[in-house]
């Protein structure tokens, strides 16, 4: 999987060079438990952002062609051995089914990306569920507001901020993490802006065309003198040569 778009950190890369609160993402492992739409799409982004994935799956041999090939996909136990950083890509709702993995997450970073699909329907917050389950955890909240399309196609349209917390000390410890998302977290004006500048240009352009061919057509031309046809005409005409 090697898309133009996807070769590019989420919102450019710019600021993030010279930067050395950022600790360099090549040959960094992380992990993802799930294999769904935000799994692939975390994977993805994170293979193109130079890291290493493994991505932890019930059934890896059926999903694993879902996955860049650069990401190696294998059974859960298996797949959080291999890294310290895990994003649990999982529904709140199977978070319990991943409960005999309690002693291999010991020690480790999980990243609850989950969203409910009820408002204050639980008691406690996804990622205070989370760590309860995994008390022996670092559980940190982020990417949630992220959706997997964004992810997957760039920063233009969506939203572009990475919020995250935890209770467990400072979030700039979580570096891999992190790393993450301060290349998501940069704002490349030029790059955000350019599509829609072209988006509105177009439509500019295609009112002034349907102007132009109302007042072409006899019935309308004819309800017009001649100063405001000839106004619209040339006008129209010399603004849309120039679009
Ligand atoms: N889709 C999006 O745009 C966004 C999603 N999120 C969050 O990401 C998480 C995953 O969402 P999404 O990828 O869309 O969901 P999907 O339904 O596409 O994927 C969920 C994955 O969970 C895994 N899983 C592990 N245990 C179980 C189980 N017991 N039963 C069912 N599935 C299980 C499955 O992988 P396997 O079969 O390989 O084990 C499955 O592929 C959710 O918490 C969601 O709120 C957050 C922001 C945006
Ligand atoms: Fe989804």
């Amino acid at each position: 999987m090697s898309g133009g778009d996807m070769a590019k950190p989420l919102l450019g890369h710019r600021s993030t060079e010279g930067d050395p609160s950022i600790t360099p993402a090549a040959g960094r492992t992380i992990g993802v438990l799930g294999s769904g739409d935000f799994a692939r799409s975390l994977a993805i982004r994170l293979v193109c952002s130079g890291f290493k994935v493994v991505v932890g799956s019930r059934n890896p041999k059926r999903k694993a062609g879902l996955f860049p090939s650069a990401a190696e996909v294998t059974f859960q136990a298996e797949a959080v051995k291999k890294t310290d950083v895990i994003f649990v890509a999982v529904f709140r709702e199977h978070y319990s089914t991943l409960c005999d993995l309690a002693d291999v997450l010991a020690g480790k970073i999980l990243v609850d990306v989950s969203n409910n699909t009820e408002i204050n329907h639980h008691k406690e917050s996804n990622a205070e569920y989370l760590a309860s389950l995994f008390p022996a955890s670092t559980v940190v909240k982020g990417f949630n507001v992220v959706s997997a399309w964004t992810l997957q196609s760039g920063a233009r349209d969506g939203n572009k901020q990475v919020l995250s917390s935890s209770d467990k000390g400072q979030i700039p410890t979580v570096s891999a993490a992190e790393a993450v998302e301060k290349k998501m977290n940069i704002w490349v004006e030029e790059e955000v802006w350019r599509m829609e500048i072209y988006i509105s240009v177009g439509i500019i352009a295609l009112g002034l065309l349907s102007l132009l061919a109302i007042t072409s057509l006899p019935s309308i031309a004819n309800s017009l003198n001649w100063r405001e046809f000839s106004f619209i005409q040339v006008t129209l005409t010399f603004a849309d040569a120039r679009e």
